[in-house]
C-alpha cells in the first residue's frame, strides 16, 4: 500500500469514526491514542487494547471463553446483577454501544460525575491505555452517571422534548384488541435472539421478529414445500405451531404458524446481493399477517400527514413513507426489556421515521441523548436538529413516556442518530384485562430499496456491513459509514472494512472545507 500522508490521515480518520461508534464513551483522543501508536492505524488492534484490561487488573476481564454466557444486564442498566438467576440474559435486541457513558473519566465521581473530557494534558499512550481498559472493566458495574429523570405524560409535552409525536388511542378499538389477540398467540414462536458483544454470546430477553409486507424490497417468498430450516444462526423457537384461533376466510388471514409460516423468505440468487441480515446473521423474515395489512394502511396515513408538515432532508426518503416492514417485540412481564440503543439505519437509510404501536400492558419507555454526541449547529439537511438538544455540560436528562395500549408514538428524525431509547425493567407492573403482563411492540419501518440487500456492501469477512452515523468526529459529523459486524456473529473481533455511504449523497451534508 502506498503511504501518502493524506492517505493515512483518512485511514486514520475512518479508524477513528469505527472507533468512536464502539466505544461511544471514550474520548477521542484516548481512541487516537490507540490508533497511533506502535500498532499502527489497525482497528483490530485498537479495539483489543481498548478490551483488554490492564495487566494489574485483579477483577473480571472482557476476554472469557467462548461460548460462556455472561450476565450483562448491569452494561445495559436494566437492572443490579446479583439478583436471582434467569435462564436468560437481559440485554438488547439491537446491538448496543457496549460502553455506557458515565464514569469513563478519572475526574468522574461515583455518584454522579458526567464530564468526559477535560483540559489537563493527556497522559502518555501508556497510561491511557490501562486507564481506559480498565474503564472499559469499570462499565461492568451498573452504570453510576446521574441523570434526571423526566415524566413525560401529555401528547404536547413529547412533542415539545423529543423528536416524537405521541398518539393515544390510535386504532379503532376492535382493530387493537384483534392485533393484540393475534401478535399474544403468535408471540411464543417468534426467536430469542444471540449476538456476541466482544467475545461474550449474549441474549435477548424479550422476543422478537421481523414481518415484511409485499412492497418490501428486494422480496422474495417462496412456497416451502415441508418444514423449512430456521436460518442459520436463528434461535427459531422449537415449538410446533398451534392451532388456527378462527376459521380464516382467505389465505392472507392466517397468521404465521400456519399457511403463512410455509411462505419462506427466499435469498435473491445471481446477483450481488447476499439478503437481509442481523448481527452478521441471516434475518428470519415472516410475511405480514391480515391484521397487520389493516393496521398498516393508518399507520401510513398518519404518518404520511405528519412527514408532509414538516421538512424534510434530502437523505430521507422522498416519496411517500410506507411500513413495509415491522420488527415486533413480545416482552412477558416487567423482567423482559430491551437495552439502550438506537435503531439500525442498514435498510431503512438516514434519518427514518419509524412508528411504534404499543399493545397490551402499559411499560415505560426512556430517551436519552446519545452520551458524548456531538451536536450539530447547523447544517444544510434541514431543520431536523431536535429541540431537546442537551447540552453535555448540564445533567443529562432522560425522558420516560409511558405507553398504554394502543398508543402510537412516531419517532422522527433525527430520532435514530442523536438518540437512544430502551424499555427498562421495571418492578411490578399492572395487568392487561387482554394480555395479562404481555405487552406487544410493533414498529412500522419503511424498508428502502435504496438500501436492500444489493446495496449493502459486504466486509472482508463476506457478511453484509451495519450502517451507522457518525456521532463523535466534529469533521465527519453527519456522515454514515459501513462497518463490519462479524464480530457480532462469532466474536471475534471486526475484519476493519469501513466505507462511507455512496459519496454523491454524502456530499450533500459535506460542509465545505471538512475534509
Ligand atoms: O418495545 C418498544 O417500545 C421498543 C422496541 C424497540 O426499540 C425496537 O424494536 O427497536
Ligand atoms: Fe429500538
Amino acid at each position: 500500500m502506498p503511504s501518502r500522508p493524506e492517505a493515512n490521515v483518512a485511514t486514520l480518520d475512518a479508524n477513528l469514526a469505527v472507533l468512536a461508534s464502539i466505544f461511544e464513551a471514550v474520548p477521542l483522543e484516548t481512541l487516537r491514542a490507540t490508533l497511533v501508536g506502535p500498532a499502527g492505524h489497525s482497528v483490530e488492534r485498537a479495539v483489543d487494547i481498548l478490551t483488554t484490561p490492564a495487566p494489574d487488573s485483579t477483577a473480571g476481564t472482557l476476554r472469557r471463553k467462548r461460548p460462556t454466557q455472561t450476565r450483562l444486564t448491569a452494561l445495559f442498566g436494566l437492572g443490579s446483577p446479583g439478583k436471582a438467576q434467569r435462564p436468560r440474559l437481559e440485554t438488547p435486541v439491537e446491538p448496543l454501544n457496549p460502553i455506557p457513558p458515565p464514569t469513563l473519566s478519572t475526574s468522574a465521581s461515583p455518584t454522579g460525575g458526567t464530564s468526559t473530557t477535560g483540559t489537563a494534558a493527556p497522559p502518555p499512550l501508556a497510561e491511557l491505555i490501562k486507564w481506559n481498559a480498565e474503564a472499559v472493566r469499570q462499565t461492568m458495574t451498573p452504570p453510576r452517571v446521574k441523570s434526571r429523570l423526566v415524566y413525560l405524560q401529555r401528547p404536547e409535552d413529547v412533542e415539545r422534548a423529543l423528536p416524537c409525536i405521541l398518539i393515544p388511542n390510535f386504532l379503532p378499538v376492535a382493530l387493537a384488541r384483534e392485533l393484540l389477540h393475534d401478535l399474544v398467540d403468535l408471540a411464543p414462536r417468534w426467536p430469542i435472539r444471540e449476538w456476541y458483544m466482544f467475545d461474550r454470546l449474549v441474549t435477548s430477553s424479550s422476543r422478537s421478529i421481523l414481518f415484511a409486507d409485499d412492497d418490501f424490497p428486494e422480496y422474495l417468498f417462496s412456497e416451502a414445500t415441508s418444514d423449512a430450516p430456521a436460518a442459520e444462526g436463528e434461535a427459531r423457537p422449537k415449538e410446533s405451531p398451534q392451532d388456527t384461533p378462527a376459521t380464516p376466510t382467505d389465505k392472507s388471514e392466517k397468521p404465521v404458524g400456519v399457511d403463512e409460516a410455509n411462505k419462506q423468505y427466499k435469498e435473491p440468487s445471481g446477483g450481488p446481493s447476499m439478503g437481509y441480515y442481523y448481527n452478521g446473521r441471516p434475518m428470519d423474515i415472516h410475511p405480514y399477517i391480515d391484521v397487520m395489512r389493516r393496521a398498516r394502511v393508518l399507520v401510513e396515513a398518519k404518518v404520511n400527514e405528519v412527514l408532509a408538515a414538516r421538512k424534510r432532508s434530502p437523505l430521507e426518503s422522498s416519496g411517500p413513507w410506507r411500513a413495509n416492514a415491522t420488527v415486533a417485540n413480545s416482552y412477558d412481564g416487567s423482567v423482559e426489556g430491551v437495552g439502550w440503543h438506537n435503531d439500525r439505519l442498514t435498510n431503512i437509510g438516514p434519518f427514518p421515521t419509524i412508528a411504534s404501536l404499543s399493545l397490551g400492558v402499559t411499560r415505560e419507555f426512556r430517551i436519552r441523548r446519545i452520551p458524548g454526541i456531538l451536536t450539530q449547529t447547523s447544517n444544510t439537511t434541514g431543520s431536523f436538529t431536535s429541540a431537546a438538544a442537551t447540552p453535555m455540560s448540564h445533567t443529562p436528562i432522560t425522558h420516560a413516556i409511558p405507553l398504554p395500549h394502543n398508543c402510537l408514538l412516531i419517532m422522527l428524525p433525527p430520532m435514530q442518530e442523536e438518540y437512544q431509547h430502551t424499555v427498562p425493567r421495571h418492578t411490578p407492573i399492572d395487568r392487561h384485562p387482554l394480555s395479562g403482563s404481555i405487552r406487544i411492540n410493533l414498529t412500522f419501518r419503511h424498508y428502502r430499496s435504496e438500501y436492500g440487500p444489493s446495496s449493502n456492501p459486504c466486509c472482508h469477512c463476506g457478511i453484509p456491513c451495519q450502517l451507522r452515523p457518525v456521532t463523535k468526529q466534529a469533521a465527519t459529523l453527519g456522515r454514515y459509514f459501513y462497518m463490519c459486524e462479524a464480530d457480532a456473529l462469532h466474536g471475534q473481533g471486526k475484519c476493519g472494512f469501513f466505507q462511507w455511504l455512496d459519496p454523491v449523497i454524502a456530499k450533500v451534508i459535506e460542509e465545505p472545507g471538512s475534509r
